[in-house]
């Protein structure tokens, strides 16, 4: 007799998951290792950017008191008394009438309280001394980049699980990190399964396919900012992948098989997950594509059947494992970033579970559309390459037209969100 698998709600099955979620131990990276990875701890100012009054431009340092009564009818002088470059800190304190040489990053001198810029004076020599002459007031402050205006010290600039983009780079290097604390990835374990797979090497024969699902999840953690452990192919034999998932069990923090997971003769990880005392979380969700997605856990390790049907497959996987993934880089925004857009195209079928369709993202004067890409069935491997994210059309109705607002979830997404994607209450089975 096959087996009756009772679905899960989408929101039930990210809970479950959520409670064996885990925060990954803290390595330092070299900073030119670091670009990618996350940050552990926040990141927080130890000092005032910048870090002393500077100028903005080339010009010449002055006290503004004295260009009160300039204008071109009454030119002004000053005598220069000192010239300073990027890098170099003027001892002199300013006097009435005189004025410091200052390039573009330098030190704003003692005395000094603005900066004009070198066009707008003329300069001469007159008796060996240099003088400049000003034609218009200057206001007190002009010109001056002021001392913490960028950030003050003290202030949290980044959250822990910060991705390491070159802006957050940026600050790591200001604030002297040559050493980042970062997540240590977790590594998860990838286990294709299934006797009719090829290697990606191997010609096509009757019956046979190649593995694409093991490229896409390996893929997929990468994206999510994890790293993998490659696994052979396994045929649909028990003992060779009861073998080869107790391997990974000892090896990896996570484990990930494709394939095997539903009521077939030769899907043979529910029989697994007996074998090694695994606890099934669950192993039917109300969703399509990836109903048959199974989590189970052993010795606090997940291991995450996701089904061999490659759509099936990849949505399972940003569902649920992408979160379990950011949140050990210490992300408190592990799920995917959740926003709405127009349905530019009718989508008919009933919907008894909810549809997670591949999608493509348009945007036009300020708004933004959705359409479905591809074929939308679970076997389909082309419609993933073509999405951008993830429409989501909760179940229970005769299908969505055109002009429906409905959610989406970004894949490509860095941000994320503080919530998963849930069912509001009226949403059935
Ligand atoms: N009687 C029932 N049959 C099926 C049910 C069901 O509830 N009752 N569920 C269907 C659903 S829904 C899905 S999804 C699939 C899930 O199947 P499995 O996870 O057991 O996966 P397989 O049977 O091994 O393979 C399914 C499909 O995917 C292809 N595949 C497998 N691995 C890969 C890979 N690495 N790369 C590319 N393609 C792969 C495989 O050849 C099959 O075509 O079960 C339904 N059946
Ligand atoms: O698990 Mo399946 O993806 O619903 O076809
Ligand atoms: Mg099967």
């Amino acid at each position: 007799m096959v087996e009756r698998r009772k679905p899960i709600w989408v929101k039930e099955a990210t809970e479950k998951i959520m409670e064996w979620k885990k925060r990954g131990e803290i390595e330092w990276v070299s900073i030119d290792d670091c670009d990618s990875r996350f940050l552990a701890e926040p990141l927080i100012a130890d000092h005032d950017v910048p870090p002393f009054d500077r100028s903005p431009y080339d010009g010449f340092a002055i006290r503004s008191c004295d260009t009160l009564l300039a204008s071109s009818k009454n030119p002004v002088q000053f005598e220069v008394v000192d010239e300073i470059g990027a890098g170099q800190v003027s001892i002199k304190q300013l006097q009435e009438f005189q004025a410091i040489r200052i390039m573009t990053g330098a030190a704003i001198p003692k005395g000094a309280d603005s900066v004009i810029m070198l066009e707008l004076v003329k300069e001469e020599t007159s008796f060996d001394k240099k003088i400049i002459t000003i034609k218009r007031k200057v206001n007190a402050r002009e010109n001056i980049s002021f001392q913490g205006e960028d950030t003050k010290k003290g202030e949290v600039l980044l959250e822990q699980g910060t991705i390491i983009n070159p802006g957050v780079k940026a600050l790591l290097a200001t604030f002297g990190y040559h050493k980042v604390p970062v997540a240590k990835k977790p590594v998860i374990g990838v286990i294709a399964t299934g006797s009719e797979l090829l290697r990606v090497d191997e010609p096509l024969v009757p019956g046979k396919i190649r593995n694409s699902n093991g490229y896409m999840i390996e893929s997929q953690i990468i994206r999510a900012g994890a790293s993998i452990k490659k696994y052979e192919n396994c045929a649909d034999n028990l003992e060779s992948l009861l073998t080869t998932v107790k391997s990974a069990l000892k090896e990896c923090d996570i484990i990930i098989t494709t394939g095997g997971v539903s009521v077939g003769d030769f899907d043979y990880l529910p029989e697994i997950y007996i074998k090694i005392g695994a606890e099934v979380l669950f192993n039917k969700i109300a969703m399509r594509p990836g109903s048959v997605t199974t989590v189970a856990q052993c010795d606090n390790k997940l291991l995450y059947g996701l089904s061999g049907n490659p759509s099936s497959c990849y949505v399972g996987f940003e569902l649920y494992v992408r979160p379990i993934i950011r949140y050990w880089l210490y992300s408190n925004k592990p799920f995917l970033r959740k926003t709405t857009a127009t349905l530019i195209k009718d989508f008919p079928k009933p919907n008894p579970f909810t549809r997670f369709v591949r999608s493509k993202l348009g945007y036009d004067n300020g708004s933004l559309f959705v359409e479905p890409v591809g074929l939308d069935k679970p076997n389909v491997v082309t419609s993933i390459a073509w999405a951008d994210c993830l429409m989501v059309l909760p179940g229970g109705t005769k299908g969505y037209k055109t002009g429906d607002l409905v959610d989406i979830l970004l894949l490509e997404d860095q941000a994320g969100s503080d919530e998963s994607w849930k069912e509001r209450q009226k949403s059935s089975r």
